[in-house]
C-alpha cells in the first residue's frame, strides 16, 4: 500500500558522500520543520569513502505551510551534505504511462492492481505498437493509442509518442512492449521508465530469451524489472525472481510459466518507484 497518499505524509530519498553527523543533521532539520518521523532507512556503501543512502517517510500537522519551508529549507543543507535528494509527499499521485505490444499478462496485472487501488497511480493512456490490447485497456476506461512501427517509421512512431506524453505522465512502464527505444525517448525519462525482461538477468539479454533458455536446458527461468537505459536490458535492475523448470517443460512450457513471475515482478518493482522506495546509484539500486 503506498502510504505516500496520505494526505500528511511526505518522503525524502538522499544520497550522499558517507561522512559523520548525516542522520544527526537529517533528522534535526525534520524535527525543526515540524515533521515527525514514521520509517526510517539507510544504506551506506562502505563507511570509509562511500555513499550513503537514506529513506524517511514524516508525517506533518498543518502539511502545506511546513512542507513549503521545508522544501524552501531543503537546498541548503543538501549542498552543506553534497545531497541528491527527492521529495515527495501531500498525497501526489504519480502518473503512469503502460507501453504495450500484443501480450496481455502484464499489462493485465498492471490494470487489477490499479482497479483495486491497490496501485496508487493514474493512468492517463496506454500506447500500444499493435490494436490488440484496446478492448481490454478501454474496458479499463482509459485511453488507448494505437501507433504502428515500421522499421521505416520507427523514429516518427516514437515523436507520435513524445507528443502523446509531454507534461501527462511522471514514468512509463514497458509490458512486454517489444520495440528497443531510442536514447533521444529515453533522455526524457531517466530512470522512470521500468522494462519486464523475460530472463533471470543478465542471462539471455535480447529478443527470444525463453526459446534461448530451453535450448540451454536451463533448471530455472527468471524475470527481472529493471530501468530502461541505451544498454538494452542492462539498465538498473530493480526486481528479479526465478521458477524451477525441468526437462519435461517444452519451450511454450517455459513462456507459460514464465508469465506468471514476470507479471509479479514487474507490479512489484512499479509498486516499489511508486512508492520511492528505489534510489538508482550508477547502474545499481537501493531498494528499501
Ligand atoms: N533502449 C531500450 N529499449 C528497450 C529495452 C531496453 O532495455 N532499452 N527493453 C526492451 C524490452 N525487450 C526485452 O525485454 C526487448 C524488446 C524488443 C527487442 C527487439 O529486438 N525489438 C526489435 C523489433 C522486434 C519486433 O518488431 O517484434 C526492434 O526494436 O528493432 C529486444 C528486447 C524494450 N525496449
Amino acid at each position: 500500500m503506498n502510504k505516500n497518499i496520505n494526505a500528511n505524509r511526505a518522503t525524502l530519498l538522499i544520497s550522499c558522500p558517507e561522512r559523520p553527523g548525516i542522520i544527526s543533521t537529517v533528522s534535526n532539520f525534520l524535527l525543526e520543520h515540524k515533521a515527525n518521523i514514521v520509517h526510517f532507512d539507510q544504506h551506506t556503501t562502505d563507511p570509509l569513502a562511500g555513499i550513503f543512502f537514506m529513506r524517511i517517510e514524516f508525517d506533518m500537522n498543518h502539511f502545506d505551510e511546513s512542507f513549503s519551508k521545508l522544501k524552501e529549507d531543503l537546498p541548503e543543507m543538501a549542498r552543506e551534505y553534497s545531497m541528491e535528494w527527492k521529495l515527495s509527499g501531500k498525497g501526489e499521485r504519480k502518473r503512469m504511462a503502460i507501453f504495450v505490444s500484443k501480450m496481455d499478462h502484464c499489462l493485465l496485472e498492471l490494470l487489477w492492481r490499479w482497479k483495486s487501488k491497490e496501485l496508487e497511480v493514474d493512468i492517463p493512456l496506454v500506447i500500444s505498437n499493435h490494436p490488440d490490447m484496446r478492448e481490454v485497456v478501454e474496458g479499463f476506461g482509459i485511453p488507448y493509442h494505437h501507433i504502428p512501427i515500421t522499421p521505416d517509421t520507427k523514429a516518427e512512431a516514437e515523436q507520435k509518442s513524445v507528443e502523446l506524453l509531454e507534461g501527462k505522465v511522471d514514468f512509463i512502464v514497458l509490458a512486454r512492449y517489444m520495440q528497443i527505444l531510442s536514447p533521444s525517448f529515453i533522455s526524457k525519462y531517466p530512470n522512470r521508465i521500468i522494462n519486464i525482461h523475460h530472463s533471470f538477468l543478465p542471462a539471455f539479454v535480447g529478443a527470444n530469451p525463453y526459446a534461448r533458455a530451453f535450448n540451454r536446458g536451463v533448471k530455472l527461468i527468471g524475470a527481472t524489472a529493471h530501468y530502461v537505459t541505451n544498454d538494452l536490458d542492462e539498465g538498473p535492475i530493480i526486481e528479479q525472481d526465478v521458477q524451477r523448470v525441468n526437462h519435461r517443460h517444452t519451450a511454450q512450457d517455459l513462456k507459460i510459466a514464465g508469465r506468471h513471475v514476470e507479471r509479479q515482478v514487474l507490479a512489484q518493482a512499479v509498486a516499489w518507484h511508486v512508492e520511492d522506495k528505489v534510489i538508482v546509484h550508477g547502474n545499481k539500486t537501493i531498494v528499501f
